[in-house]
């Protein structure tokens, strides 16, 4: 196809089958040890902070684990972090990036236990960290990250859910939630054929629109976040905002035009009540609205939406990028401008 973007779209679901079966069981090693932590960093900076954030909000639906999420240098500078019993999982596409390298150096100084998840088997964050997980998907140059994105999530996912200390009602999700990872490669290729001529089709609408608000509730959060910062700024040149659902009746509202689209991410979460009044008062507003509801794309747990909504997502900034003859893979100052 014309950008390399649409074959790294191709690989996630191999990306997904080679990681699992690369590092699952030293992935389950690694939840017994953050088992005995009190207290979980995740830490990332752009789509590898969406994913922090999503998965926190998936194990927060069903454990009491005290986890917090910070982008790189927000844990760098803050002066609150102290010795204490905790595990940090560092997540970095690249394992090079700055703001994160820095984020592991104050936790080994600090003697927060290190794992960097990564992408590349060389970088500076695998020398470095006290363990590893290494993601199998191979170079990617995409730079709003497809397979690294998934294969990370996933990482994440595994890890988290595969602890011990949930409360007794939570075993059936977390073991729902663990079954359902083992299907990601195979249910991840249906949606990647299922869903290309749709995304075709809502771009080619939405090519001309230079703005969008994104908007989800709970795991979608962090998929908003990824959408904004890196599919729409990054992959397909429009601006674009996250926020939380239930920050729409303080803000946007009052910007809610028929000119500005709006896409809604839903899975049925409780804050998706939020989600939905959104969604009908902008129906009645006559907004152009974009609604990905989990239910229409996959039958696995809601708190794997992201998973199942990042595939039609990822067609649909695909082509945006197409119409507007943007490669949606390039970057133009990332890694080559010092700021
Ligand atoms: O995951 P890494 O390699 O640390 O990279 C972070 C960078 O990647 C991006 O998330 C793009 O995918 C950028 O927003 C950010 O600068």
């Amino acid at each position: 196809m014309k950008y390399k973007m649409y074959d790294e779209i191709i690989e996630q679901p191999r990306s997904l089958k080679d990681t699992l079966s690369e590092e699952k069981s030293h992935m389950k090693e690694i939840a017994e040890k953050f088992e005995e932590f009190d207290k979980i960093y995740l830490l990332g900076c752009g789509s590898s902070l969406s994913t922090c954030y999503s998965a926190k909000s998936a194990l927060d639906f069903i454990s009491d684990k005290n986890i917090e999420v910070y982008t790189g240098y927000e844990f760098f500078y803050n002066k609150k972090i102290e010795n204490e019993n905790a595990g940090a999982l560092l997540t970095s596409q690249s394992g090079e990036t700055a703001d994160t390298v820095a984020a592991l150096r104050m936790s080994q100084q600090k003697d927060i236990y290190t794992v960097a998840i990564t992408n590349e088997s060389q970088c500076t964050m695998i020398k470095e960290a006290d363990d590893t997980v290494i993601t199998r998907g191979g170079r990617e140059s995409a730079i709003l990250g497809t397979k690294t994105y998934v294969t990370q999530l996933m990482s994440l996912y595994e890890i988290l859910f595969s602890m011990n200390n949930f409360k007794d009602d939570a075993q059936k999700i977390k073991k729902e939630v663990l079954g359902n990872i083992e299907k990601l490669p195979s249910v991840t290729e249906d949606l990647i054929k299922k869903t290309e001529g749709e995304g075709k089709e809502i771009a080619e609408k939405f090519k001309d629109d230079d703005i969008f608000y994104c908007m989800g509730s709970g795991p979608n959060y962090g998929l908003a976040y990824k959408l904004a910062m890196t599919m729409f700024m990054e992959g397909a040149l429009k601006h674009a905002c996250p926020l939380y659902s239930g920050e729409f009746r303080h803000g946007l509202i009052e910007r809610a035009e028929k000119d500005v689209p709006i896409v809604f991410l839903n899975a049925d979460y409780p804050g998706d009540d939020m989600t939905t009044r959104s969604i009908e008062f902008c129906e009645k507003l006559g907004t152009k609205s974009l609604v990905y509801n989990m239910k229409d794309y996959s039958d696995m747990n809601p708190l794997m939406s992201p998973f199942s909504l990042v595939i039609p997502l990822e067609w649909f900034i695909y082509y945006l990028a197409d119409f507007n003859n943007e490669d949606p893979g390039a970057t133009r100052h990332i890694g080559k401008v010092r700021y």
